[in-house]
């Protein structure tokens, strides 16, 4: 029985509530988000760890009006209960059902879409000064986890807006976490502030004390305040974020709803930038996610009366593949270093760090750093693997091209999550990094066609001298049975690999997409069309003379799991182009140029048509087109 969240439909259906009565909608709102994700997977953790404070935040705030803006969004599942939509939550991530992130065509309470890290204090600032400029005074709140706060964007806001002096609320969520445990002298810093004893009574204490220091004369007066602040310095370690021009209220209990609604009530009446430091429990209320934060943070079905996973049978994922492989390469070349940007798990890092806690390095959610990092470290003889999400290498665009390839240097961006990856939707599938990295010159990019081809590519990379970017997808191998003692060959870089020649239609595939258009050329063969297939393995450098034998064999079909804009199947064509051959016949399967839904990753596949039935019938189709009967 829900009973009080039955009655919650707004937030105005909150502010009604007592404390007691909020405490019962707490204990609600978890053991729905618990059912839910149990039954469907997401971000658990997140989510129960911020239940009181999306409470608090409700009661005092009024959206949408005041603006709430939540970094990565992987913890707006509570705000989108209080929101009115605690009745589709059921379907929450799924095709058609409502996203995992913040998304403003949901919902007018959705006040920013996020899903990267570390932007929502500059969509605060961007909104504080709009309002500004309208000469309103509705509240702008980003509330920004500890992790968070590792990337180098979020500095970039806190500088402005301490600069510009507007008023908006940081609410600093601290729970000591990234999805791995949070790293970094940040992260240090926020530890002392939380362990510092009675901090917030002494804060008020010596504010009180050093108010009451009388003041004589100019010079007096500049040697007081002198004094005054190396005092606060040496008493108050909150100063960092008072220095950078913002008021710090904090540390608080994040689960006390009482403390809660009274310091935002303060903060609320401030007039210019303020940071709430607030202290919560990842996984709070459920033991097995309170235990195990880093695997509840993100995690699929799961039995909810006892917390144990469903595992799935299958074959390696391509990230554990990916991981073993390099743990056996850096076995026999000390130069191997590993980098994550706060994600040693999910990039398959985790055994390495243990192994090699010298050579592997976890920079925080700091995509760019990593890259311009490991750059550096390939100038002094170093072969840095930055293993990556695609979608978060976006992020470090100008210093691949800057940085590393510019200069020639030998940096191998490994990008895991590439191509559609499901139930996160559009703010992480990894469909644009053929394009986005083709045109970068001095670098190589390749995609496996199964996991086995993933370690001889990996391994490929590493002998060559060169920047290399290796994109590989979420989830499973395609179950070839993977032997990590096989012999690891070196790749001819820039040669495709045939794997059967058609007489009738070839279909060109890179990495994920081989092995559906080998099943599609099997259906195909029932209907009479005999259909090749080429595993292009590289997108740049392109095999010119396979693509060009292919074109005057007869028509040739593009596939990949990517946008078509700028992808492989457009670097095929510039390359019949450049030959002389633009009036070949190419079909090019792809992704159309628009943002995909979130949904599990088949459906997406269905849906456009590159699954095997989907190759196999748009191949069909243009080849009717071409020769009409
Ligand atoms: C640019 C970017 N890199 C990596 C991620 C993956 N990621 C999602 S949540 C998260 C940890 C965030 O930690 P924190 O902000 O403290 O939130 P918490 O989960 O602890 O509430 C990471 C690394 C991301 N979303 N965006
Ligand atoms: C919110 C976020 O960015 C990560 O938690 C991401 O959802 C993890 O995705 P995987 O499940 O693919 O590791
Ligand atoms: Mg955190």
């Amino acid at each position: 029985m829900h009973t009080f969240l039955e009655r919650v439909n707004s937030p105005q259906d909150i502010k009604k509530l007592t404390f007691a009565e909020l405490t019962l909608l707490a204990g609600e709102i978890r053991s729905l988000i618990i059912e839910t994700v149990a039954r469907s997977g997401g971000h658990l953790a997140p989510n129960l760890g911020v239940v009181e404070l999306t409470l608090a935040l409700h009661k005092v705030f009024d959206s949408p009006q005041d603006k709430m803006i939540w970094d990565v969004g992987h913890q707006s599942y509570v705000h989108k209960i209080l929101t009115g939509r605690g009745g589709a939550l059921h379907e929450l991530r799924q095709m058609g059902g409502i996203s995992g992130f913040p998304k403003r065509s949901e919902s007018e309470h959705d006040a920013f879409a996020t899903g990267h890290a570390s932007t929502s204090i500059s969509a605060a600032v961007g909104m504080a000064v709009a309002r500004d400029m309208s000469g309103q005074d509705n509240h702008v709140l980003a509330v920004i986890g500890d992790g968070s706060l590792t990337g180098g964007q979020a500095y970039e806001a806190l500088n402005h807006a301490g600069h510009i002096g507007t008023k908006l609320i940081v609410v600093l969520n601290d729970n000591e976490m990234s999805i791995a445990r949070n790293v970094g002298a940040m992260s240090g810093y926020l530890a002392k502030i939380r362990t510092a004893p009675g901090y917030a009574k002494v804060k008020q204490d010596l504010e009180h004390l050093l108010r009451r220091i009388p003041s004589i004369g100019d010079r007096m007066v500049q040697t007081a305040e002198r004094l005054k602040d190396s005092v606060r310095h040496f008493f108050i370690p909150g100063m960092l974020f008072e220095e950078l021009g913002f008021t710090y209220l904090g540390p608080i209990d994040g689960h006390d709803l009482a403390d809660l609604t009274g310091l935002l009530e303060k903060a609320k009446q401030m007039s210019g930038p303020v940071v709430l430091h607030v202290l919560t429990r990842k996984g709070k209320g459920y033991a097995p996610a309170e235990r195990n934060a880093d695997i509840f943070h993100g995690v699929g079905p799961f039995h909810a009366a006892t917390g144990e996973i469903i595992k799935k049978d299958g074959p390696p994922t391509y990230t554990r593949v990916f991981g073993d492989t390099l743990l056996t390469l850096a076995e026999a070349d000390k130069n191997i270093a590993a980098i994550t940007a706060a994600m040693p798990e999910g990039t398959g890092l985790k055994a390495f760090a243990g192994r090699f806690p010298a050579r592997f390095f976890d920079v925080g959610i700091a995509e760019p750093h990593a890259v311009t990092m490991a750059a550096a470290m390939a100038c002094e003889g170093k072969k840095p693997v930055i293993a990556l999400y695609s979608t978060f290498g976006q992020r470090a665009y100008d210093q691949v091209l800057h940085d590393v390839c510019l200069q020639e240097l030998p940096v191998v961006l490994a990008l895991d999550r590439a191509g559609l990856v499901g139930e996160d939707g559009p703010t992480h599938h990894g469909v644009f990094d053929y394009s986005y990295l083709r045109h970068i010159p001095n670098l190589i990019c390749m995609a496996p066609k199964d996991e086995g081809e993933l370690r001889h590519m990996l391994y490929t990379a590493l002998q060559g001298n060169r920047p290399v970017a290796l994109r590989y997808p979420r989830g499973s191998g395609i179950g070839i049975g993977v032997d990590l003692s096989e012999p690891l060959q070196v790749l001819p870089v820039g040669q495709a690999e045939v794997l059967r020649l058609g007489r009738d239609v070839n279909l060109v595939a890179i990495g994920s997409m081989v092995n559906p258009c080998q099943q599609a050329a099997a259906q195909l063969q029932e209907q009479g069309i005999d259909a090749g297939v080429v595993n292009a393995r590289f997108v740049k450098p392109l095999d010119r003379s396979v693509i060009h034998l292919l074109a005057e064999t007869g028509p040739l079909i593009t596939v990949e799991e990517n946008v078509l804009a700028g992808g492989f199947g457009s670097a095929v064509l510039e390359c019949l182009s450049d030959q002389g051959l633009a009036g070949s016949r190419v079909l090019r399967l792809g992704l159309p140029d628009e943002f995909i839904e979130h949904g599990a990753h088949a459906l997406l596949l269905k849906k456009y048509s590159l699954d095997a039935n989907g190759i196999a019938r748009q191949t069909a189709g243009f080849l009717r087109q071409l020769f009409p009967e």
